[in-house]
């Protein structure tokens, strides 16, 4: 690991390479998936979508896939395209041909969302889902509000700084109502997209954001760096759990901007 750290107030792990990147991120969520079936009995994971699904691939691979306990697993997204889900945008799509088809998780545990509907009718849906399963305990409840409390969000972050499908200056970043809501002029293609809110996501007991590549260098800087007043507020600077964790997986280009005198090993 080339750097491993706290900066300011979140942990980050910078990574030589997209292969130690990879192992690093399998023992991370393999860690936190046997403490939390250790605890509850289950394990309630939220993803995104994009180039993190990839990076999570290892964890399909020995010695993962036969030491996860994956009947346990509960899945989930963070985010979702209203997209068909045979769509080669569809996130679900991308993380069942790339992870949930090479490992005996539950299909009726894999929550998608329901894609023959409007994305408000789809984001309703979700939420109604995401509430049943808080009162069979599925999923725990945050000890600070009446927000769910997943075991684990695991988001990626556009170059623009956005997670999950929060785009800068967009008003879904100031809703503090629905766990689950919907946008349908996302800035990027395709335009209808559900999405956790900010206080489901910092609800978590676990957030995860796995950034890589030069192109996301300065979102990463203005998310995590003193950036200055006049610079412009990234949606990833807000993902800030209340109570749990938050580990930043990078990669060197990824990291190149940010200002290392910040770093405390
Ligand atoms: O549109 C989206 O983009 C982000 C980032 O994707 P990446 O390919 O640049 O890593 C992703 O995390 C989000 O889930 C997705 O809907």
């Amino acid at each position: 690991m080339a750097l491993s750290g706290v900066h300011k107030d979140r942990e980050l792990r910078v990574h030589e390479n997209l292969d130690e990147l990879s192992t690093d991120l399998a023992d991370y969520i393999a860690e936190l998936s046997e403490a939390s079936v250790k605890e509850r009995g289950v394990f309630a994971i939220a993803l995104s979508g994009g180039s993190l699904i990839s990076l999570m691939g290892k964890l399909c691979e020995a010695p993962y896939n036969k030491t996860v306990d994956w009947i346990k697993w509960y899945i989930f997204w963070a985010d979702e395209r209203v997209v068909a889900k045979n769509h080669a945008d569809s996130n679900y799509k991308l993380a069942k041909d790339s992870l949930f088809s090479k490992v005996p998780v539950v299909p009726s545990h894999v929550h998608s969302i329901n894609d023959s509907v409007s994305a408000e009718e789809a984001a309703d849906e979700y939420e109604f889902v995401i509430r049943q399963l808080v009162k069979s305990r599925v999923i725990s409840v945050s000890d600070t509000s009446d927000c769910p409390k997943f075991d684990l969000i695991v988001l990626g972050m556009g170059s623009d700084g956005h997670v999950a499908s929060l785009f800068p200056n967009h008003s879904v970043l100031e809703e503090t109502d629905e766990w689950v809501t919907f946008i349908t002029d996302s800035p990027k293609p395709p335009p209808e997209r559900i999405t956790f809110t900010l206080p489901v996501i910092n609800s978590a007991s676990n957030v995860v954001l796995v950034v890589t590549g030069d192109s996301k260098a300065d979102a990463v800087h203005l998310a995590l760096d003193d950036a200055g007043t006049d610079c412009p507020l990234v949606p990833a600077r807000m993902v800030q759990p209340t109570i749990g964790k938050l580990m930043w997986f990078l990669d060197k280009p990824a990291a190149s901007k940010l200002d290392a005198s910040e770093f405390s090993k």
